[in-house]
């Protein structure tokens, strides 16, 4: 452990730490960060995928700067300013007809999240939301009570919250049975006394992000935004971690075909600094004026970190370096790893790939220490990169954007050592003890 890393927890409260080993930075460029111990780590984390053009992008770089030096206010609450503006009108070109209506400004993909929960229902009248068990959708009490993943199932969820599973291909073994229990229990929900017109949204993730890196079956949402249709809920895609040219499309959801009502961005947006946004039908967004607002909502400088990304996105080509890298990498690790015996399962789309670890191929038991060890041993390595799952045992690759072929290799080399070292018991669980994760 290193000193900054002990002085941290000297003077850093740990209620925000989602911590899998000691990582201390002190600085970075593209794919990499540095260690406050001088060490280079490949940043196969990105962030979270906040990070979503790599560290210190020049053109990220040129904006903020250019806005900071001339700045318009800190704020869109009560005055208009140009680079918000700019950002809103960008933002309703790029998504569909069916959401191009009007843009908020937010500070994450929490807050954003929040937001559409509130709105959806205030503006429609209708008192149930429905959302998927596993998912993610944010860490405020709002965002929370509409999510159901297992790290926040002990915070209230809101009243008229329904849950229903999300397609697990690799649990049941074929996407076809997947897609069809989830659809007849999506159904099965509904009686005399619960009506599917008394929901007014169902958020959906495009892929499931933090429950696992679920990779829907193809037909699925047609299926859902059918059934949204047919009963006039409004569909809500959080795009906040997959969206932008994650998967190697410019929104996740294009990959299924469907058109979403509303669509929530965040993290990859301000190419690491802190902004979300929600597009939608104008008589929805502008149900009410004055309803979800914090002070720095709509400042420049994020605004204008948020249009370099949009616009280096467009110049460099990104969605198609996500769709290429991807496509590499996630062949390098299909084929590579059928000699790594923890490796139950590689999936993802573009830049969004996860590694189920399990205990054996046959049972597919979660291998639950095994993941946190080998997150452990890459960082050991020089790789960064976190888990997801709802049984914590999903590597999540989200890296940068701009990730090269070389960097590529590099970073499915450390993976593979990683997993081959826990595997040959090389490292020690002690590793991880004061390492809670999640
Ligand atoms: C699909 C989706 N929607 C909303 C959010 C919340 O975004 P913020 O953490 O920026 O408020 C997230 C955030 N995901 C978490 C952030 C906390 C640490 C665990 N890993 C994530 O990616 C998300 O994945």
């Amino acid at each position: 452990m290193t000193d900054l890393y002990r002085r941290e927890s000297k003077s850093v409260s740990n209620m925000a730490q989602l911590r899998f080993f000691p990582q201390a930075v002190v600085g970075g460029k593209g794919s990499y960060l540095r260690g406050d111990d001088g060490r280079q780590l490949l940043d196969f984390s990105a962030s979270w995928g906040a990070a979503s053009l790599g560290h210190a992008h020049p053109s990220v770089r040129e904006a903020i700067t250019r806005a900071f030096s001339d700045q318009a206010g800190a704020s869109y609450l009560s005055s208009a300013n140009e680079p918000s503006v700019l950002l809103a009108e960008k933002l309703l070109s790029l998504v569909p007809p069916r959401s191009r209506g009007r843009v908020w400004l937010g500070h994450s993909g929490s807050d954003a999240n929040e937001t559409v929960a509130r709105m959806v229902v205030a503006a429609t009248g209708r008192r149930r939301i429905l959302a998927f068990k596993g998912a993610y959708h944010g860490g405020t009490s709002g965002s929370m009570a509409v999510s159901g993943h297992p790290a926040l199932k002990g915070v209230e969820k809101f009243g008229g919250l329904i849950l229903v599973p999300y397609p697990n291909s690799y649990a049941a073994g074929d996407p076809t049975a997947a897609s069809a229990a989830a659809l007849s229990h999506l159904e099965e929900v509904f009686s005399a006394d619960v009506r599917p017109e008394e929901v007014a949204a169902f958020f959906i993730e495009p892929i499931q992000g933090d429950g696992g890196l679920l990779v829907p079956p193809v037909g699925f949402f047609a299926e859902i935004e059918r059934f949204c249709r047919q009963h006039g809920i409004l569909l809500v895609c959080d795009e906040v971690k997959f969206g932008l040219a994650r998967t190697g499309l410019l929104h996740a959801f294009e990959h299924s075909g469907i058109e979403p009502d509303i669509v929530v961005f965040g993290k990859g947006l301000g190419g690491g600094l802190p902004i979300s946004a929600v597009v939608g039908p104008e008589p929805i967004m502008n149900h009410s004026p004055t309803f979800s607002y914090q002070t720095l909502h709509g400042n420049p400088i994020c605004a204008s970190a948020a249009l370099a990304v949009l616009e280096t996105i467009e110049k460099d080509g990104l969605v198609r370096n996500s769709a290429d890298i991807g496509s590499y990498m996630l062949a390098s690790l299909s084929k590579r790893s059928r000699d790594w015996d923890l490796v139950g399962d590689v999936r993802g789309k573009g830049l969004a790939i996860g590694i189920e670890l399990v205990g054996d191929r046959v049972s597919r038991a979660p291998a639950k220490i095994q993941t946190a060890l080998t997150v452990y041993r890459a960082f050991q390595l020089g790789l960064v990169m976190y888990y997801v799952g709802s049984n914590s045992n999903v590597l999540e690759l989200t890296p940068p954007l701009i990730l090269s072929t070389s960097e590529a290799d590099e970073g499915v080399s450390i993976i593979g050592q990683a997993l081959q070292d826990v595997a040959a018991g090389k490292v020690s669980p002690d590793l991880i003890s004061s390492f809670a994760g999640w």
